[in-house]
Formats: C-alpha cells, sequence, structure tokens
C-alpha cells in the first residue's frame, strides 16, 4: 500500500505488503519455490487472518496457485516456514494437512465426475470406515461409520440444494453446481480455514449469488476463508481483506476499497483489467435464493456448451 500509516482492526500495526495480523491463523515466512530457472512464489512474510474472508488476486502466473499448493501440502517448497493456528506445516503431506483442518477445494476431475454427487463427499470425509485394520475387521464399526458419514453428506448436499442429486453423475451438474459440489465436498472434513480456488470460475451471474451467500455463512459460522479469484466484482463484495500477489511476491495487501484504489495495484494488476467490471463499494448483494433454479438451468446450458470442460 502506498499509504502505510493505514489501520485496521484486523492489524497489528500499519497495514502494508507482510503486515502483522491481531489474531492470525496462517504466518508465512521466506517461502519460495522455483521451478528450473523461475522463481514463481518468493513471500517473505504474509499472514492470513482469522475469522476473514480473504482474497488472493494477481496476475496470471503471479504464483497464487503455486501458494495454494505449497501451504495445503500439495507440493513441496524449495525454503521456508508456515504454521497454522501455530503448528508448523510445512512439509506436511496434503492429507495432514486437511486433517489439521486446512482444507481447499479441488477441481471435480473428469474421475471424479463418474462418481456420483453422494460417492463424491463421501472421499471428502477425513477419516474413511476400514481405515485400519482392526475397524476394517469388525463390520459393526465401520457400517455405523458409514452411516454417520452419509447422513453428514446429505446434510450438507440439503444445505447447498443438491440433495436431489445425490445419485446423479457428478459429470451430469451444471458448471455452478459444480463449485457447490466442491465446496461441499470441502465441508465435509469440518475445516476451520477453507481454502477456495477460483469458486466464481464458470458459474452463472444469478447463482453467484447464492455461492456469495454460501461463502458468507462459512465465515459466520466462525470458518476462516482463503480463496484465489479473478472476478473482481466477487473480490470487492465479500472480502473482509485482500492480498495481492506479482511475480510471486506479496505487493500489496488491505481492505477491498483500498487495494483496489491503490496506484500500485492498478499498474501492476487491475492495469490489465481496465475494461472489466470493478463495481463500487455496495456491499455484499444479497443471496437470491429463488433464482438457482433458473440460475442453475442457464448455467447447465452454458456447461453443456463447453468443451471437455471435465
Ligand atoms: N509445475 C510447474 N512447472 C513449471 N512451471 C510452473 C509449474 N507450476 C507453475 N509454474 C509456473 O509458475 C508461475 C506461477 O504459476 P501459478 O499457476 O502459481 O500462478 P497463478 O498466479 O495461480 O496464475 P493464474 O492466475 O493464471 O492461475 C507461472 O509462471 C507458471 O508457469
Amino acid at each position: 500500500m502506498s499509504d502505510t500509516m493505514l489501520t485496521h482492526p484486523l492489524v497489528d500495526g500499519p497495514v502494508g505488503p507482510g503486515c502483522k495480523k491481531v489474531d492470525p491463523i496462517v504466518v508465512a515466512d521466506n517461502v519460495t519455490r522455483t521451478f528450473g530457472g523461475l522463481t514463481a512464489v518468493d513471500v517473505a512474510h504474509v499472514e492470513i487472518p482469522r475469522n476473514a474472508i480473504t482474497a488472493l488476486i494477481g496476475p496470471n502466473g503471479a504464483g497464487k496457485t503455486t501458494f495454494f499448493n505449497l501451504l495445503t501440502g500439495f507440493d513441496k517448497p524449495n525454503t521456508g516456514q508456515w504454521s497454522f493456528e501455530g503448528h508448523s506445516l510445512a512439509r506436511v503431506p496434503a492429507f495432514r494437512v486437511a486433517r489439521k483442518g486446512m482444507v481447499r477445494t479441488f477441481q471435480l476431475t473428469k474421475s471424479l465426475g463418474r462418481l456420483s454427487v453422494l460417492q463424491n463427499m463421501l472421499l471428502g470425509a477425513t477419516k474413511q470406515p476400514g481405515e485400519n485394520i482392526f475397524t476394517a475387521l469388525i463390520k459393526p464399526l465401520w457400517s455405523k461409520r458409514e452411516e454417520t458419514i452419509t447422513s453428514k453428506a446429505e446434510e450438507i448436499l440439503a444445505r447447498f440444494k443438491l440433495l436431489e442429486k445425490s445419485e446423479d453423475y457428478a459429470a451430469s451438474l451444471s458448471g455452478g453446481q459444480r463449485k457447490l459440489l466442491e465446496m461441499a465436498r470441502a465441508l465435509m472434513s469440518d475445516p476451520v480455514l477453507i481454502m477456495l480456488d477460483e469458486p466464481m470460475a464458470g458459474v452463472n451471474p444469478a447463482l453467484t449469488q447464492s455461492l456469495l451467500g454460501h461463502i458468507k455463512e462459512l465465515k459466520a459460522e466462525g470458518m476462516s476463508v482463503l480463496f484465489v479469484e479473478h472476478d473482481m466484482h466477487m473480490v470487492r463484495h465479500i472480502s473482509d481483506w485482500v492480498i495481492v500477489m506479482a511475480e510471486g511476491k506479496v505487493v500489496a495487501e488491505g481492505p477491498p476499497d483500498q487495494v483496489m484504489n491503490d496506484p500500485a495495484v492498478i499498474d501492476a494488476y487491475l492495469g490489465a483489467h481496465h475494461d472489466t467490471d470493478l463495481g463500487e463499494m455496495t456491499g455484499a448483494t444479497p443471496v437470491i435464493e429463488e433464482n438457482d433454479v433458473a440460475a442453475d438451468n442457464a448455467d447447465k446450458k452454458n456447461a453443456d456448451k463447453r468443451e471437455g470442460a471435465i
């Protein structure tokens, strides 16, 4: 940020790249990742605030996805340390990271598309029935566990208005419904921090309101949310905090209205998107549940048009 004297309730001290948070849930230091000669991530220090919605933005190739992959154990850094809820998680494998409560959405791939919506949900549960040999041998133990996770899956599907689709192939869902399923699946493992990778990609504008409502609910339930998104409208309307990456580094951070009016950010990132709708700071628009069905239908049509969507 250009004005380092700004303060904010989430921040301990002046606002600026790498600023200290009052109550951080993730703290990362000197995280680097290179691919050959290219430094994809070079984050000196960043803190993610707890129980807030944080957007990670930046131009294509800024290193956002790589940083996500590193934090969640899907990739290994060259250097660096980070902690989640005060516990070091650097180089901890992805399944353990998820068990600790740091859970990311991942895209519905071709193979997952061939499973039903419910099966996708069951895959999201952290501890599977029969996971240890003792439990596997005693049917009442695993069948009870299966019942519990199935009813939990159905409860979450109902909340996301996907229950009636539970037996459908996931591949048959519209773009927006897929995004809802990705989020619903992540909730199966009771995240403390949920990390969403482009939650708005391919989503019809009316279903967008429903998705935004679901994300705000996660925060209302006490979760922290970190998302990567190119849709500036969403970033502006839903985020409490915005972190800007460029060339692997954190170049700016702050509340959305300040970050998006920062000349350095406009030059580095928004300049390339001058023609896109950056919106006004009007606050999040209300959830339009009744539009879901119409939106889904329109969304489905768009999804059908896309070639090889999954
Ligand atoms: N597995 C890989 N092998 C080689 N280079 C990679 C690999 N993954 C990422 N990169 C490179 O690292 C840089 C950062 O990529 P990354 O996908 O993290 O950026 P991003 O900010 O998420 O971009 P986008 O917004 O386009 O998704 C890019 O130059 C990319 O080409």
